[in-house]
């Protein structure tokens, strides 16, 4: 069977514990798969039917050594892309063939081989007894013995190996010299594999390289603060370099807290240095006699392992040992011991371990809004590029990057040959944007990419949004950070038709229900119908119904034809004759002008949590959301919710640069302290403790329906934070414009009424008034409204 279900597109994708996927939708516990293909809807069965055909036509006489499951499982993972399934088909075929010839050596075992070549002959626990034989009487050179190299375990005796030799009568062929080598470990895993040696060594080597490189600590104290660094969290993206960005772009996944935070130099008096110190005279004390009597010296000590074979004693040659009172006084450490208690030392040292109570990070007890409002600082904006799969989102906002020369020509070129490499030359641009393997290597956004430009008035936060349908919880958490939506449409044959069906309705619906109300809708790949006038006319009319519809006014619509792929009205107005048509303006000064949603900044403080990076000990955890009203500053102490517990801010970051404070409509990150990592996740709400949300388990809400309302259970998506519940009850239907009651109880609510319903959650959630929801049911959108009252 070919499409498994979701849950086999969903597993090989990094989505950093997002419960967003718990729904059932997009895991198939059970792993029935005529469950699965069930859930497959008849557009999916058709689009594999058909795919099925072409695939097979493309694939010529490849095609009868294909089945139909495998051409099918590459369908479902390209997402019904046939030419992506038949180049992949086709490479498939090809290596299989391959790999029956000849079976290459990995790198792997090249480096274990010559990790083996290069290790001592001595293996784990074992003592090697060598045999070199004395000199025998001549005898013809065939009859000589070989010389033996016996290996025996350190428990055995030598005489283990002679104890079948007649005393006093050892055959030539047992005669020899015995050294027996000092044990010693190989480095290997016990019973373990030369890869691990190799990997154990390589990493051995990798430790003590860092380490040579590493700045010398002057004390103990700050060797056991670097200790207790080592202990702390690995961050998923520390071990995930494809995660990591190369560019500006940021991930969901980025872990800022891994590079030291950057901190003002001026800041650093207000920040006090970690409470655990240990005072340096703690330092090792000299070996006592008894220590000296049995390794020798502290010099004597500095030495290479102890040499069995060399067995005079060191406790000889010690002056006192023939004194036979070695032991009759206290040792040395014990004396230093003492003197220390009798100072009081220890006991301080012992103080100065403890963690301090009070928060780390002061206050500048800042007038934020004061500040803030006299700053001048520019304009700051963040939009989300929404529209259906493949209708160039991350090509356009690549070119943007790279006419505003956030990207330069040389690593455009160098994605371009990347691209090229795998037969995906197209996607240059787009793969400035998407990052991972698994983007790159599908062609498909999965999560949602962060990127920032600067104009002259203005710099903007670009949140690329996955067009799949299958990644909308991705793009809902981009489009609730969001102030706009940078709508992207294909304009070429058939796309724009397949779109409107698909997630260009459902993006813009989204869109509108968390309350943006000015779009730019980009026509785009112009250039795939010939800068054709009446191609865009037609869009816009039949764009304009339909974002009217979802209630856009008219006046805040705006159309740009244009290509990302050429950059043609992108930041430069378009040269080519054919579009001359066309005098209005570009995709950057649309961005310019567009008109901003208010800032409460004088409200208290909501902030929704996009993003959780765990960092290190002294910077435990980090966090990035919008700020939907108030301010914040270094040294707050913010509560979270749901789990109701507090937190400091000991640093924040706006647009990746480090800021005392953060005002509402700006993403900031923000480093705690105080706080367990467990408290926080994706979706929370950052709110301050005096006037923290409640959490709510039932709330009435004015709801725009996608799809058919009914009392029905739903899936309650508050940014990304969900839960399951029902629509417990359908209120009223209202007028759309005035809000006023049309009809009492209606029994069904169809797309695009407005409604009054009861919504029963599960688990209670921190919402309150004002608040946008939007109501899932298995994959779909069936409605998105604002929340009005606690039911
Ligand atoms: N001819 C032409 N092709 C374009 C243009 N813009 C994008 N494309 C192509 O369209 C394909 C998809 O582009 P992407 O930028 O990956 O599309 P997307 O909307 O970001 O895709 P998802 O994020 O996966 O939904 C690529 O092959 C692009 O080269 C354009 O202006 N003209």
């Amino acid at each position: 069977m070919p499409p498994k279900s979701g849950f086999s597109r969903a597993r090989n994708v990094d989505y950093d514990d997002d419960d967003v996927y718990d729904d059932e939708d997009y895991y198939d516990e059970g792993g029935q798969n005529a469950e699965a293909e069930d859930a497959m809807t008849a557009d999916d069965k058709e689009q594999m039917r058909i795919g099925t055909i072409r695939v097979r036509e493309a694939l010529g006489n490849m095609s009868d050594s294909t089945s139909d499951q495998k051409i099918q499982e590459a369908l479902w993972h390209y997402y019904y892309d046939v030419s992506k399934s038949v180049s992949y088909l086709k490479n498939k075929l090809g290596t299989e063939v391959k790999k029956e010839k000849t079976k290459p050596i990995s790198r792997f075992d090249q480096a274990a081989s010559v990790a083996d070549q290069n290790a001592p002959t001595t293996t784990g626990m074992s003592t090697h007894v060598h045999v070199s034989h004395v000199k025998e009487p001549a005898r013809p050179a065939a009859h000589r013995l070989p010389l033996r190299s016996i290996s025996i375990p350190t428990n055995a005796a030598a005489t283990d190996f002679f104890w079948d030799v007649p005393w006093g009568n050892v055959p030539f062929n047992r005669r020899g010299i015995i050294t027996v080598d000092a044990p010693h470990y190989k480095g290997a895993l016990l019973g373990g594999s030369s890869k691990l040696a190799a990997l154990a060594a390589k990493r051995r080597k990798e430790r003590e390289d860092a380490e040579a490189a590493a700045p010398k600590v002057d004390s103990d104290a700050d060797s056991a603060i670097a200790m207790l660094d080592k202990l702390s969290v690995r961050t998923k993206e520390n071990n995930n370099p494809s995660r990591q960005s190369r560019y500006l772009v940021r991930r969901r996944s980025p872990s800022p807290v891994l590079e030291a935070p950057k901190e003002p130099e001026t800041e650093e008096p207000e920040v006090p240095q970690p409470a655990v110190v240990i005072e340096s005279p703690a330092q090792r004390a000299s070996a006592s006699l008894f220590a000296s009597t049995l390794c020798g010296t502290d010099a004597a000590a500095k030495q290479p392992p102890l040499q069995l074979p060399d067995l005079s004693m060191p406790l000889a040659a010690h002056q006192s040992y023939n004194t036979m009172d070695a032991f009759s006084g206290p040792s040395p450490d014990d004396i230093k011991r003492k003197s220390k208690l009798a100072n009081g030392d220890l006991a301080e040292s012992v103080e100065k371990l403890a963690v301090a109570d009070e928060p780390r990070t002061k206050s500048k007890n800042l007038n934020v809004v004061d500040v803030f409002e006299k700053s001048g600082m520019k304009r700051m904006a963040n939009f989300v590029v929404l529209g259906h799969v493949d209708h160039g989102k991350s090509t356009l906002m690549g070119r943007l990057l790279y006419d505003l020369k956030v990207i330069d020509q040389r690593s455009i070129d160098k994605l371009r040959k990347e691209a090229e490499l795998i037969g995906k030359s197209s996607f240059a641009l787009a793969w400035v944007m998407d990052e991972t393997s698994e983007e790159r290597s599908r062609g498909v956004t999965v999560d949602i990419a962060t990127n920032y430009i600067e104009t002259e008035k203005s710099r903007f936060t670009i949140l690329d949004a996955p067009g799949h349908k299958d990644f909308i919880p991705n793009m809902i958490s981009g489009a609730s950070q969001a102030d706009f939506p940078v709508l992207v449409i294909d304009a070429s044959t058939n796309s724009f038709e397949s779109g409107l069906k698909g997630q260009t309705k459902e993006h813009i619906l989204i869109a509108r229900s968390m309350g943006m109300q000015h779009i730019i809708v980009a026509v785009n790949k112009m250039d795939t119908v010939a800068w054709s006038k009446a191609r865009f006319d037609d869009i816009v009319k039949r764009m304009t119904t339909f974002l009217t519809e979802a209630s856009f006014l008219e006046k805040r619509i705006t159309f740009i034809p244009l290509a990302g792929l050429t950059g043609e009205n992108v930041a430069k107005k378009i040269e080519n004759s054919a579009g001359h048509w066309y005098s209005g303006e570009t995709l950057l000064e649309a961005l310019e002008r567009i008109e901003l949603p208010q800032r409460n900044v004088r409200k208290a403080l909501r902030l929704s949590v996009a993003d959780v990076f765990k960092g290190d000990m002294r910077c435990p955890l980090s966090i990035s959301g919008r700020i939907d009203a108030g301010t914040l500053q270094v040294g707050d102490v913010v509560l979270a919710l749901p789990a109701n517990e507090t937190a400091t801010i000991k640093s924040i970051e706006v647009q990746d640069a480090p800021v005392d404070w953060a005002v509402a409509g700006q993403i900031p990150t923000l480093h705690l302290t105080d706080i367990d990592p467990v408290h926080l996740r994706q979706g929370d709400i950052v709110c301050a403790p005096k006037e923290p949300v409640k959490l709510v388990k039932a709330f009435t809400s004015k709801l725009l329906a996608f799809e058919p309302v009914l009392p029905m259970p739903v899936e309650v998506f508050r940014s990304t934070l969900n839960s399951p519940g029902s629509i417990r009850t359908l209120s009223a239907r209202l007028n759309k414009f005035t809000g006023e009651v049309v009809k009492k109880k209606p029994r069904i609510v169809k797309p695009g009424e407005v409604a009054r319903v009861v919504v029963q959650l599960e688990r209670e959630l921190p919402i309150e008034e004002g608040m946008r929801v939007v109501l899932r049911e298995r994959g779909r959108t069936v409605g998105a409204g604002l929340m009005e009252n606690v039911a």
